[in-house]
């Protein structure tokens, strides 16, 4: 029997409201086997049948909500991950002393999804104390060390009048925000014809508004992207108006704004895939699709087989270059798959030895326009664990890392970091690199989309293909990060239980 719609309707409206899933979506809704109602086909005269419902590919958030949706709802599911993780963009590093998150960090208390399957699955969440922007940078600009006290009077200070006051790590979110034509518009109202004019280069939108060429040049440094005249405006606009959306209007109830996994984020997805009837599969990365009868086969690499009467599918958009579909995609969708693109960035973490600021007298954090951009003392865990540091790279820099080992990294990062804070120099242990594209499996950080795309792409990524169902966060329209991998996951389901 077929889920009853208006029920499960109401229980993602409950679940979108921060409410745990109701009874309603798992009673009354047992479907029969898939073994026993799936439609027999042949290929090579073998007759075929589907093993599973719905076979969901990728285990990162957004696959896993869609997975505990559909089995909610009385689907057989498989759950098929390429890496030995479950995950993936949410990454938890449990052998690194401060058991730092390499990815998907902070849950906004506007997180309405994330937070009840948190609940429901009976984790704790937390506030690290000192997390957040609330840490104090040092900034070296053109090779400047500018105490923020300083920043205001300083020489180096591009911009005018009481904005003098703004720190050069706020200038790419508060300025960017600036008079956002998307503010009091729905989430979704950057897909609307009316918002197609700011589909334009970023930085030719911020001239456009007399930001001027330095303010611009500091932006730039932590633009998520290949810099801001690869981004569209609107990619921008959204950011920060899902951002400033709910900020201030939602707190969770200590008053916090966020918040994280008690334990690690990566305890999250562990939850979810425990859930779950079927055990996910890891070490199964997908290389081919193909439907035939209403039925999809698919393959992996190390030669194992899976055949779904749908497949959800949560691989991120430039790594679809490499699956092979039959039928193939063509057409805008396979456009967006060819020229869609992530924002990079490379974490090299360490082991503070010996307290570098102590040495040399200056804030331990520093926010640069040089080639390391930023590098931070981490947030602890626990009082008791030892210090450790971060050198992020995450704008334009970042490209080059793509070529290099992780010995490669450590090194320029080293050499780099002596060169402009020597107290550096032996202080300093190494211990992980870390970028989510440093296998097959990740793109990069999350989805850009470039001048033009957005008006071409953005209403093509959430078509299926046949009874292929595309999730992830590159597909969501309304939330952002790990919300929106939520929100995907479940309009991907959603798409199966209401239309299938
Ligand atoms: C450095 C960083 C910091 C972030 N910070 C935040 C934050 O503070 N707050 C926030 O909300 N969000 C943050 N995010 C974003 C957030 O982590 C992601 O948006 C979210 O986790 C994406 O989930 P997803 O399910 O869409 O994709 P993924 O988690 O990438 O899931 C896709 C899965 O598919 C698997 N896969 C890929 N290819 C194949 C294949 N061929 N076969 C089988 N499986 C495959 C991958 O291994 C992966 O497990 C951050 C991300 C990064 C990288």
């Amino acid at each position: 029997m077929k889920t009853n719609r208006r029920k499960f309707i109401q229980g993602i409206a409950g679940a979108s409201a921060g409410l745990i899933l109701p009874a309603s979506c798992t009673t009354n809704s047992k479907k029969e086997s898939a073994s026993s109602e799936a439609p027999a086909i042949h290929i090579k005269n073998k007759p075929i049948k589907a093993s599973h419902d719905v076979i969901v590919v990728g285990a990162g958030l957004s696959g896993l909500h869609a997975a505990m949706l559909l089995e909610e709802s009385g689907y057989d599911v498989q759950v098929i991950e390429g890496r030995q993780r479950l995950g993936g963009r949410v990454y938890t590093l449990l052998d690194v002393p401060g058991k730092p998150e390499a990815a998907g960090e902070y849950i906004g208390a506007n997180y309405a999804r994330m937070i009840s399957t948190v609940n429901k699955l009976g984790l704790e969440m937390y506030n690290p104390e000192g997390g957040g922007n609330n840490r104090p940078w040092l900034y070296n600009i053109k090779g400047n060390y500018i105490d923020a006290k300083n920043w205001e009077s300083h020489k180096l200070n591009p911009l005018e009048g009481e904005d003098r006051t703004l720190l050069p790590h706020r200038f790419l979110s508060t300025i960017s925000h600036r008079d956002n034509p998307l503010s009091g518009k729905p989430l979704d109202a950057w897909l609307e014809p009316e918002f197609h004019k700011y589909d334009i280069p970023h930085d030719q939108y911020l001239r456009s508004k007399g930001v001027n060429e330095e303010t611009i040049r500091l932006m730039n440094v932590v633009i998520h992207s290949g810099g801001m005249h690869r981004t569209s405006a609107i990619n921008e606009l959204r950011r920060y108006h899902v951002m400033h959306f709910s900020s201030g209007k939602i707190s969770f109830p200590d008053g916090t704004n966020w918040k994280m996994v008690k334990g690690g984020n990566s305890l999250l997805p562990e939850a979810m895939a425990g859930s779950l009837k079927n055990e996910p599969h890891l070490g199964k990365t997908v290389v081919g699709f193909k439907e035939e009868n209403g039925i999809v086969q698919v393959s992996c690499a190390d030669g194992s087989e899976y055949r779904g009467k749908h497949i959800i599918c949560s691989i991120p958009i430039s790594v679809l270059r490499n699956v092979t579909f039959e039928p193939h995609i063509s057409g805008v969708t396979k456009e967006a798959i060819d020229q869609m693109d992530y924002g990079l960035s490379v974490q090299a973490h360490f082991l503070v030895k010996e307290p570098f600021w102590e040495k040399d007298g200056m804030e331990a954090n520093m926010w640069t326009d040089g080639p390391l951009e930023r590098f931070a003392v981490r947030t602890k865990r626990n009082k008791t664990d030892p210090d450790a540091a971060i050198a992020y790279i995450n704008g334009p820099e970042s490209n080059k890392f793509r070529l290099m080992t992780d010995d490669q990294v450590f090194n320029y990062v080293e050499m780099k970091l002596a060169e402009m804070r020597p107290s550096t120099k032996g202080a300093l242990e190494r211990l992980i690199i870390q970028s989510c594209e440093r296998d097959v499996h990740g793109a990069g950080d999350w989805v850009y989309w470039q001048p033009g795309q957005v008006k071409k792409f953005a209403n093509h990524m959430r078509n299926n293909h046949g009874n292929i169902h595309f999730c992830g966060e590159h597909t969501s329209i309304m939330e952002r990060g790990m919300e929106g991998a939520f929100e995907s996951g479940e309009r991907a389901a959603l798409d199966i239980i209401l239309n299938a």
